[in-house]
């Protein structure tokens, strides 16, 4: 279904006076980074966001050459190529207002992370005298373009729309890879819904105990730096990124629950010590997503090129928390996130590595790789099964994720984005204090990664 190109690093684009002129509507994080970007590339961009911020907006960027203009009319009246990049929920009221002043023969494009709202707002309130060649970077603003994935969608128009999309992002030096709206739907389901609900049932988990867990002395192995890292990353990040690609995502939603499935699932086989059971069902998972029979311990050698081995204990044991020790000896523990995790792929016959080469964001790429840490040794994976058995201190722990994990999934099968914002903000608040530092940590260890692939 996916192709991809490899030749991020092209040549510059040639600007000339028939150079297309870049509409942004919506000036928040992403819309900010793409102008000032496209900007430096010689690009001529004008932007806008709400009415009520444009005095603002004119105001800070006074300097920078990119023109602010009142409102979407205005922008959509002079771009060859539109960008919404406004919050996906709002997508269908923007463009129901701005699109029909798009200019005859322009290009739109939106940014949101769930395409299917976006879709069906451009087929409905855009003149058919406009094409659509939509876009999504695979990252935050904080994260650089380069060798990023950036989705290019041809949904209506001639290829050399396609072309010129292409040539308006070369100096993004990001990886571009083609979908439909509805593969993207499918492939960001799997790859970012899904991730996100474990992290943010991690996050509230902790919150619910009422305790840091960098400040618990069981949390001191490499894995657990990844999971408290990032977990702490997205709870820093804007909650209606997370809650639209999980509400407004047809295909996220068997994701999701999912997962919380196959947490209560091996919770309750852990507490029912139903040691044969919950072996077998974790053995299999591991052979369903990485492809090693039971007896087999995946080295990186022996591994025949099948998968990438991701993280290994160097680049682990990099980061640290708190003022632990990371050789220090590991405490037993269930990691029922990511059990859950590998249960949920085999069950839904998901291949995460073969998303990781389409279409992987950095969060992804680091969930899989703890994943794959803790799933490719036979020592690691049978003492979480033992822990998760025996083990009566981090029970409670456990008990939270479970919960965590199920109301995650019940507010995004409710499809409600208020109780989504005050469950998420709830718990952004109380790490609020560690954003920063978990933040420049989670950058740190998303560039670890990257190198060593
Ligand atoms: N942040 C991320 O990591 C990524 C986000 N995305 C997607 O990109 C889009 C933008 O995200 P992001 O920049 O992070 O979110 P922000 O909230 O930072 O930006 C959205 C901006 O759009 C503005 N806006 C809303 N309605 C209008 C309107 N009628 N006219 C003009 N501007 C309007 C918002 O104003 P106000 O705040 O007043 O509502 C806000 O400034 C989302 O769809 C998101 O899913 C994609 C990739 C990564
Ligand atoms: O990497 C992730 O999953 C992130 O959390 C950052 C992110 C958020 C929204 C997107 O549409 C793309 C990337």
């Amino acid at each position: 279904m996916a192709s991809t190109s490899s030749t991020p690093a092209a040549a510059p684009l040639a600007m000339t006076s028939a150079s297309p002129v870049v509409g942004i509507i919506g000036m928040g994080d992403m819309g900010r980074m793409y102008a000032r970007r496209l900007q430096s590339s010689g690009t001529k961009v004008v932007v806008c966001d709400k009415p009520d911020a444009f005095a603002t907006l004119q105001t800070e960027l006074a300097d920078t050459g990119i023109q602010v203009l009142r409102d979407g009319h205005a922008v959509s009246r002079v771009a060859d190529l539109v960008i919404y990049s406004v919050e996906a929920a709002a997508i269908t009221a923007v463009v129901r207002e701005y699109g029909p002043s798009t200019k005859i023969g322009a290009t739109v494009a939106g940014q949101t992370s769930v395409k299917a709202p976006e879709k069906a707002a451009f087929e409905k309130y855009l003149p058919d005298d406009v094409d659509i060649v939509s876009i999504h970077s695979l990252h935050g603003p904080s994260v650089t373009t380069e060798g990023q994935p950036l989705i290019i969608i041809h949904h209506r128009g001639p290829e050399e729309k396609v072309k010129m999309v292409e040539d308006v992002f070369r100096s993004f030096k990001s990886r571009y890879v083609y979908l439909s709206y509805e593969e993207h739907d499918e492939v960001t389901a799997n790859t970012q819904a899904v991730t996100h609900a474990a992290f943010l049932s991690m996050g509230m988990a902790w919150k619910c105990s009422g305790k840091y867990p960098w400040e618990n002395a069981r949390w001191v192995s490499g894995i657990e730096v990844v999971k408290v890292n990032i977990a702490l990353r997205i709870y820093a990040a804007k909650w209606h990124v997370y809650a639209g690609l999980a509400i407004l995502n047809p295909a996220a939603q068997r994701q999701i629950q999912q997962y919380s499935r196959s947490v209560t699932e091996l919770f309750k086989l852990m507490v029912g010590r139903h040691e044969e059971e919950l072996s077998k069902r974790v053995w299999a998972a591991r052979e369903a997503v990485f492809g090693w029979a039971p007896s087999e311990d995946a080295v990186a050698d022996e591994d025949g090129g099948r998968h990438p081995i991701l993280l290994s204990e160097e680049i682990l044991n990099q980061f640290t928390l708190g003022t632990h020790d990371p050789k220090s000896q590991e405490e037993p523990n269930s990691h029922l996130s990511l059990l859950a995790m590998v249960d949920c792929w085999a069950a839904l016959g998901i291949k995460p590595f073969d998303h990781l080469d389409v279409a992987g964001t950095p969060v992804f790429m680091l969930w899989i790789g703890v994943a794959e840490y803790l799933f490719r040794s036979r020592e690691r994976l049978q003492s979480a099964i033992e822990a998760g058995l025996s083990d009566r201190v981090f029970r409670s722990d456990d008990l939270e994720f479970t919960v965590a994990a199920r109301g995650w999934g019940e507010c995004v099968s409710f499809g409600n984005f208020d109780l989504y914002e005050r469950r998420f903000m709830e718990t952004a608040d109380f790490f609020a204090p560690r954003f920063d530092e978990a933040t420049k940590m989670g950058g740190k260890m998303i560039k670890a990664i990257q190198d060593a692939r």
